[in-house]
Order: structure tokens, then sequence, then C-alpha cells
């Protein structure tokens, strides 16, 4: 997905509106305060505790699986994550789960960070590949079929790879980094699709409950932009290149569309979410 401007905008020489002590580092995206490194740390995660609790995502003792890309969303979730889970004694097994598509020059170097990530925040990590599990990678399907509908098969497969490697993991439940504006987008696109099933299911926080592995988005209310501050404040290990495969025309307009509204300040990210 689209990278966010990485560079936080500067505030200026004033204090932060939080705790009043120290000097502001960064205008926050989804509330516009100024406030400092400390407090935005405090207030990103505390607003993630608050969606974990409020919306009873886990339960003491579960195994969980962690969707992890190597990417900004799912790197700062593993990492926010197995925080929490220290200090609020959720008393959560943690596991990193990869899908390795088979793409050259994108996912072999994105699981090489997911790789430090396995030791850096000490969670065990299970990859599996597409070539494993179907025989094929992603690189002999795209020689076989073009550009054209790979990322919908990619899709499905990476669906039932992750599924698969939740079972062998035995994890009672999946968390994807999925945050407001992957879902902003999705319901826009449902919409333009006409795809009312789907538009009615997208923006659960909890899917899947009826099936062998629920999944669950912790970032379903946090917004993409302050994940790249974290990710850039914290000095997070994360891999920031596009899929070489996607081009993704149609959810790069909705994507564009919803950024021009944000700009503006005509809605809110988490509008498109009620
Ligand atoms: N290859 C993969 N292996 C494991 N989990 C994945 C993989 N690809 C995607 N996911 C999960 O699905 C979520 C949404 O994936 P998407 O492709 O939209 O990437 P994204 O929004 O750029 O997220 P990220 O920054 O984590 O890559 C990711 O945050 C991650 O939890």
């Amino acid at each position: 997905m689209g990278e966010a401007e990485v560079k936080p905008k500067k505030a200026g020489p004033v204090q932060c509106s939080i705790c009043s002590q120290r000097r502001a580092a960064l205008k926050r995206p989804k509330t516009l305060e100024q406030i400092c490194r400390e407090c935005f740390y405090a207030v990103f995660e505390e607003e993630i505790h608050r969606v974990i609790v409020d919306n009873q995502l886990f339960k003491p003792g579960e195994r969980i699986a962690i969707g992890a890309s190597g990417g900004k969303d799912s790197t700062v979730l593993a990492y926010v994550l197995s925080e929490l889970n220290r200090r609020h004694n959720y008393g959560l097994d943690l596991f990193l789960l990869s899908v390795d598509e088979g793409i050259t020059g994108y996912r072999d170097d994105s699981l090489e960070t997911v790789k430090r990530n396995e030791i850096q925040y000490g969670l065990p990590l299970k990859v599996v590949s597409y070539k494993d599990l179907y025989g094929w990678t992603m690189d002999e399907i795209v020689k076989m079929i073009g550009l054209k509908n790979n990322c919908t098969f990619c899709g499905v497969f990476r669906r039932q790879a992750l599924d698969r490697g939740a079972a062998m993991l035995k994890v009672d439940k999946l968390a994807t980094g999925h945050n407001a504006d992957d879902i902003a987008e999705t319901v826009l696109l449902n919409i333009l699709r006409g795809d009312i099933a789907r538009l009615s299911r997208c923006t659960s926080i909890i899917t899947g409950e009826d099936g062998p592995i629920p999944r669950c988005k912790p970032f379903k209310y946090t917004y993409e932009k302050e994940i790249v501050m974290y990710a850039y404040f914290k000095r997070l290990d994360y891999f920031s290149t596009e899929c070489i495969y996607s081009p993704n025309a149609y959810r790069g307009f909705a994507r564009e569309f919803i950024k021009d509204l944000e700009r503006i300040r005509l809605l809110p990210l988490t509008l498109f979410q009620q």
C-alpha cells in the first residue's frame, strides 16, 4: 500500500498541549493537537489498548498470530501488541506469521525484515510459502498470466495461506495491520463496485468468527499517517517498498480520493466506518 509522508509536520516552538512541559514535536494528524513525542507514544498506544479492551479482541491465554509482512503497519502492530501484552498483562502468546508469495526483489527482502523483528521483539516466526503450499510462486504465476488479475489470485492465495499458517501454529486468532485508511478505501471500493455483501462486512473489527480462525484489526481506528510517524520516531525496522506486481490502479484512485477529502478536512477517516 502507499506510503504516507514519513516526515512528521514540524510544530512551532510551542509547548505540548497534553503535558504542558515538553516542547511539541509534531502535529497529530487525527486531532491536529501539537504534542511531544512522549505524549504521542502514550496516546497512540492507549487508543489501541482501548480498542482491544472495548471490543474484547483477545482473551487471556489465547495464542495470537500477527500477520507480518515486514511493512510499516504489521511491524508497528507487532511492536505495540507485544508492549501492551506486557504492560497490561493480556496473557497472550504472540507469534509472527509471514506468507512468502515468491516475489523476487520484494517479499524476499521484506522477509529479511521480519526475521530481524523476530529477534528484536522476541516473537517466534512462522513462514509459509506459496511454493510449498501450492507448488507455484507469484513470479511463476505472473510469467504465465501476466499482470492482469494477478493481485486477485495473490489475494485469494494469501488469505488461505494465512489460514493454513495459523492452523499450523494452532493459534486462536489472527491479527492484521489493516488501518483506518485501508478500511476507508475498501468501503469506497465496495460502494463503487456495488458489492453490498462485502460493504456490510468490511468494517467489522472481528471477522470469520464462524470459521476456524477469526481475524481482527486492532488498527481499525488508527490513521496510517500516525502509524508512519510512530515507526519513524521509534526507529522501527520495517520494509517500505511497494509490491512490484501491484499497480492496483483502482485502489490507488480510492486512496487519492480519500486523501483529498481528508486534506481539506471534509471528512474524518473513521466516518467511513459508521
Ligand atoms: N505476506 C504477508 N504475510 C503475512 N501477513 C500479511 C502479508 N501481506 C499482508 N499481510 C497482512 O495483511 C495486512 C494488510 O496488508 P496490505 O497488503 O494491505 O499491506 P499494508 O497495508 O501495506 O500493511 P503492511 O504495512 O503491514 O505491509 C498487513 O498489515 C498484514 O497484517
